[in-house]
């Protein structure tokens, strides 16, 4: 049996991504996908990449087919999903939350960085988080929850928290990291990350040729890595853009406790990488002295890590590659709805990128 599912915010960037997907998922049945602005509009007249392979038309956000579904992914902005969740969850429909609105667990830490009030604080305390490589306990409780005929909410995590938190993580629970030390963070992100609209940073006369730091110091996803690495206060994050449309590559650099500098190789960290991966299908620890491209990456739900010792700074240099729009978006989403579903996580979605 299909389940039924639909896509709230399916005219943007990460919703046509969710829709590419999800068209071609063998157990899932898109039934309705919403945007305000191209209701009446059949996808592929909006998306010409869609003629011939669905006859589906957009539909008002208000779309009451959504609450006859088993699952929604809402790839709406941060506030938009605030608004939506509690009344689909209250339905009976289990909630795949693209946005940053059920992320962060303290309520005020998501007020002082977003700048408005969290109208469900109580959401925050059941949510699971969508990482599943490291949150696999959290999906396997909200699996459990959904197999008791409860409704369930995942916050899936955010495209630049997934490929640093992909890279940082192992080192930091081997204890490889200098005592009090601060991880520095630098990520590079494709056009597609800021969404459809453009504005004076995204619009091709600013973005093409070009490639600029922003939000340094205060970028919103700074307390999404903290709070996955269990850094607070310990992140320096920076933000690039650059001329690609898909891609996001993060090179998180970690300082190294001294007896580990000198006695920790590439080959070790590596070794230890993969063992910690084993079992994750989307996650590929590259031999060392090779690191990842977002090319290799890109229309994949994978996440290439590469790795590198430098022990004469005593620093760890890790770089890290994903489709912000697939492993940082909708693909995440699917995987996670397929393990809360009960399904294979693999299932519906590409394990590589297109090899040219
Ligand atoms: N782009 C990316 O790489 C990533 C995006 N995300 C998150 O996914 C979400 C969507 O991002 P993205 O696709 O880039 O954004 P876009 O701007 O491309 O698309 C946003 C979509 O949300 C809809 N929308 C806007 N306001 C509302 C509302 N009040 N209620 C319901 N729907 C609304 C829009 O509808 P309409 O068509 O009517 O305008 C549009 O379809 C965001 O929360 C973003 O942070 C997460 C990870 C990566
Ligand atoms: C290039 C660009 O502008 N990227 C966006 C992040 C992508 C995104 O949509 O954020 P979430 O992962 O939190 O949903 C930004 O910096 O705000």
């Amino acid at each position: 049996m299909a389940y039924r599912v639909g896509v709230v915010g399916a005219a943007g960037y990460a919703g046509i991504e969710l829709v590419r997907l999800l068209l071609g998922h063998p157990q899932f049945k898109l039934v309705a996908i919403t945007s305000n602005a191209d209701a009446g509009q059949k996808l592929a007249d909006v998306y010409p990449a869609f003629a011939g392979v669905s006859d589906l038309e957009f539909t008002t956000h208000d779309n009451p087919l959504l609450t006859a579904c088993d699952a929604v992914f809402l790839a709406v902005p941060h506030t938009a999903a605030l608004a939506a969740a509690p009344g689909l969850l209250k339905a009976g429909v289990s909630v795949f939350d693209l946005s940053a609105d059920f992320r962060l667990s303290d309520p005020a830490v998501y007020e002082a960085w977003y700048n408005t009030q969290h109208t469900s604080p109580e959401l925050l305390k059941t949510r699971a988080f969508g990482l599943p490589e490291l949150f696999a306990a959290d999906l396997a409780r909200a699996a459990a929850s959904r197999a008791a005929g409860e409704a369930v909410l995942v916050a899936c995590a955010g495209c630049y928290p997934t490929a640093t938190s992909l890279g940082a993580y192992p080192a930091i629970q081997a204890g490889w990291m200098a005592e009090g030390s601060s991880v520095v963070v630098d990520a590079i992100s494709g056009v597609t990350g800021a969404g459809k609209s453009a504005n004076a940073r995204t619009h091709y006369c600013s973005a093409d040729e070009n490639v600029e730091a922003y939000g340094v110091c205060k970028h919103r996803h700074t307390p999404e890595i903290e709070q996955i690495l269990g850094l607070e206060d310990r992140v320096v994050f920076t933000p690039h853009l650059a001329p690609l449309k898909r891609g996001l590559l993060s090179t998180v650099n970690i300082p190294l406790a001294p007896e580990v500098a000198d006695t920790l190789t590439t080959e070790d960290a590596v070794a230890r990488y993969r063992a910690f991966y084993e079992g994750s299908p989307f996650v590929r620890v590259l031999d060392a002295g090779q690191f990842p491209k977002t090319s290799s990456v890109a229309g994949s739900n994978a996440c290439q890590i590469g790795l590198a010792v430098n022990g004469r700074a005593r620093m760890l240099v890790i770089t890290s590659a994903i489709d912000n729009l697939c492993k940082g978006a909708a693909g995440q989403a699917i995987q996670c709805a397929n393990i809360v579903l009960g399904l294979d996580e693999t299932c519906g979605l590409p394990l590589c990128a297109l090899p040219v």
